[in-house]
């Protein structure tokens, strides 16, 4: 088996690739990782669902590739950073050597795993084991900026049924304490514009209806909503993705001039961008009539519109979920492999945020958020993202039992229960 300094290097020398969005580095990702694939023995396949954004599909053939298969799932792009407010430059992969941290962006959202997957198949592989089931290894572009071009498009090409998946295996979240977390559904992402019109005016005069105050009233109920979800969290009472999530991400309103606003007068015209996220079994009709009435009514002047609004069911029409406990024959595999590596599992909890796992729940397939990294601070989209040397090493042994234990036919409980899921 390979010196773990050599996969230390091979993961810096992805984080040194720029995939940055808005310009992500596409090209330079895909021709790493299909060396990467080669060293692994692992077919490799570049898809396109979208022009200029490729999708990289690598197989390691079962001995029955006819049994549902195991997708493990990682996108290749990251967010943005302000490179003035790190440590280390965001694409230099600086090993700490006191500390052992690789500062990068994307150390953990999500290179990590990608990297983690394709090192742990390689010493499976060296170590004589060979899966029963196809196991199939997935780089996708643009899950940052909501995978529209990617996983989405990708989920229904004839390529992806033909993988005929059984479980999907996507990112999830660094936890500080000793125990991984691990994600069994995500809350939907609703990004909402508010505008309000109002009459014009002197900005000495007080007056009912100026479109400041209009929407003024809309962020007072909007803050009252957020409070009271907030409060259930800061309780005890509900986790982060059990409640629904507001937060304003931009306030738009006023006359520029070249060195400011104008004081004096008041706006005819005023907007707001609110990020929420909808959990699965949340009440949607009532959230949906709490915005026509109270957040946006038009009757203050008020319009909306969602620049994004996803589903929180799957095409089955029930809440995207899928159950982390005895009644799915994947989870005690997922489980057990997990605890027979030394590793400990959190309660499974719903991801706060969004990934592409929401596709593949979409349309019946189950999938399992999970990025093996304890001990870690959760520095996703933060200044001085890090993941340290020996988590990084650990989860690539979490994986190797993963792995194996998902690969193994077991008998036919586990197929025969996703052939009726399908
Ligand atoms: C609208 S999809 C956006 C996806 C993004 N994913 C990770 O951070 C998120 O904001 O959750
Ligand atoms: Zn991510
Ligand atoms: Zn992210």
């Amino acid at each position: 088996s390979p010196a773990p300094s050599d996969a230390v290097s091979r993961f810096q020398e992805y984080l040194r690739i720029d995939t940055a969005q808005p310009a992500p580095d596409y090209a330079a990702a895909v021709a790493f990782l299909r060396d990467q694939a080669a060293a692994a023995g692992l077919e490799a396949r570049t898809l396109e669902p979208a022009a200029g954004k490729p999708l990289l599909v690598l197989r390691w053939l079962g001995r029955r590739p006819s049994l549902p298969s195991i997708l493990l799932n990682s996108h290749t792009d990251v967010v943005p950073s302000e490179p003035k407010k790190w440590e280390h430059a965001p694409f230099s992969a600086a090993l700490d050597e006191a500390s052992g941290r690789i500062y990068a962006r994307g150390s953990q959202d999500m290179k990590c795993v990608g990297m983690q997957y394709l090192e742990a198949i390689r010493r499976l592989r060296d170590a004589g084991f060979v899966p029963d089931r196809n196991i199939y290894i997935t780089f996708v572009p643009d899950e940052e900026i909501g995978g529209h071009e990617g996983v989405e498009l990708f989920v229904t090409s004839k390529e992806f049924k033909e993988m005929n998946v059984g479980l999907v295996l996507d990112e999830g979240l660094a936890s500080p304490g000793e125990e991984y977390r691990v994600f069994y559904a995500e809350r939907s992402p609703w990004w909402l514009i508010i505008k309000a019109k109002g009459a014009p005016g002197h900005g000495a005069k007080l007056y009912d209806g100026s479109a400041m105050e209009n929407l003024m009233k809309s962020v007072e109920a909007i803050r009252r909503f957020r409070t009271s979800q907030f409060d259930l969290v800061k309780s005890g009472e509900k986790s982060e993705g059990d409640v629904v999530s507001v937060n304003f991400a931009y306030l738009k309103a006023g006359t520029p001039t070249p060195t400011g606003f104008v004081m004096n007068l008041q706006p005819s015209e005023a907007e707001i961008g609110i990020d929420i996220r909808m959990p699965p079994n949340v009440h949607i009709e009532a959230l949906e009539r709490r915005l026509a009435e109270e957040w946006a009514p038009s009757s203050r002047n008020l319009t909306f519109e969602f620049k994004q609004k996803g589903t929180v069911f799957d095409n089955f029409g029930k809440p995207a979920m899928t159950l982390a406990d005895s009644s799915n024959p994947w989870w005690p595999v997922f489980e057990e492999a997990v605890k027979r590596a030394g590793g400990k599992l959190s309660k499974p909890e719903i991801f706060p945020a969004s990934t592409d796992a929401r596709y593949f729940r979409q349309i019946g397939i189950p999938a399992f958020g999970f990025s093996p990294m304890a001990n870690t601070p959760i520095l996703l989209h933060d200044h001085n993202e890090f993941l340290s040397k020996d988590e990084y090493l650990k989860g690539i042994e979490i994986y190797k039992s993963i792995i194996k234990a998902l690969a193994t036919h077991k008998g036919d409980e586990v197929d025969e229960e996703s052939r009726a899921e399908l």
